[in-house]
């Protein structure tokens, strides 16, 4: 007897005790995708990495089965249908240090490409400013320069997405650590398209956040400093794992604002030249 057995993940947000949720799952390899839909109501499971097993499929012995989707909650299954699982999304990271940019250039690609900007950052200050129940907890964390729990940040900006009505994203200053990246694939199920990164030196970065002027607690010398080794030590593995995929695309940010943002461009809309080379080397290997 042969025993299958498939891994799902579900996600952290869980609205009331009566969601149903609809399991996705699909053949793979040589077989049409299929979709077999279970309801099951109430789940009471650990909000922090749930892994739900089913282990054996008796009336499927051949098929391997995979995930095709994650859960879906069916109370964000709106009326206008922004569900981010019925549709193609596109995920853009953009890292970098604090004070690189990241901000600064998300506004011009939204004004030009269409995305919609999801900065981690603001996601968390605006939580704190809603007098939510987390809010103290994150302000203190903020105040440290350190990274918030991925859970909150990840619902916050699963919520965001959701309502957005887009299926293009910029996701700024996230995944920051290892734990981020790793539990927004596995709760989600998306990787980036890319990454965009935005290359600075310390100095540079120090000079914009001393004299940024936006208010922020976190904008002050010390906190910049432990904001700086949180960087090193937590977000360049992540930029570093992502390179290691080759998608990490690289910019100079230590340039002026219009030229960072003419090295943008040509990631998000390739001059003809690069297009061209492209054609050709495709070409070359048909
Ligand atoms: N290329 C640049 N050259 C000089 N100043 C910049 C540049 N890009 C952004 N700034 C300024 O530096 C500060 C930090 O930029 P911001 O976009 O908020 O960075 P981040 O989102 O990476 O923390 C802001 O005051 C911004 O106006
Ligand atoms: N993924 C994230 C993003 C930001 N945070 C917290 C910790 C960061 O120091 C602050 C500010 O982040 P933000 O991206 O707004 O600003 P900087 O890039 O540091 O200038 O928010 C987090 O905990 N997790």
């Amino acid at each position: 007897m042969r025993h299958y057995y498939s891994l799902f993940t579900i996600p952290p947000v869980v609205r009331g005790e009566e969601d149903l949720y609809n399991l996705y799952c699909g053949s793979a390899g040589f077989l049409p995708p299929t979709c077999f839909n279970w309801h099951c109501p109430k789940l009471h499971l650990s909000p922090y990495f749930p892994r739900f097993h089913l282990s054996y499929f008796p009336s499927l012995p051949e098929l391997w089965l995979v995930l095709m989707g994650t859960v879906l909650d069916a109370a964000t299954k709106d009326a206008n249908g922004s569900l981010l699982t019925d549709k193609k999304v596109t995920v853009v990271f953009v890292l970098g240090g604090p004070g690189s940019g990241k901000g600064t250039q998300c506004a011009n690609i939204v004004e030009h490409y269409g995305y919609t900007h999801l900065s981690a950052g603001d996601l968390l200050r605006a939580e704190i400013k809603s007098g939510s129940e987390n809010g103290t907890m994150i302000q203190n964390m903020i105040k440290e320069g350190k990274i918030v729990p991925s859970e909150v940040t990840i619902k916050l900006l699963q919520r965001a997405m959701n309502e957005s009505g887009n299926d293009k994203f910029l996701i700024d200053g996230f995944p920051r650590n290892e734990e981020n990246r790793a539990a927004f694939e596995l709760v989600t199920g998306m990787e980036p398209t890319f990454v965009l990164f935005f290359d600075c030196l310390e100095e540079e970065m120090e000079r914009r956040l001393l004299s940024r002027n936006q208010g922020r607690e976190d904008d002050n010398i010390e906190t910049i400093r432990k904001r700086f080794r949180v960087y090193m030590e937590s977000s360049l593995p992540v930029i570093e794992y992502y390179n290691s995929k080759g998608k990490v695309r690289k910019i100079d940010a230590a340039k002026p604002v219009e030229e960072v943002f003419e090295a943008v461009k040509e990631v998000f809309a390739p001059s003809n030249a690069e297009v061209m080379h492209y054609r050709n080397f495709l070409c070359s290997i048909l």
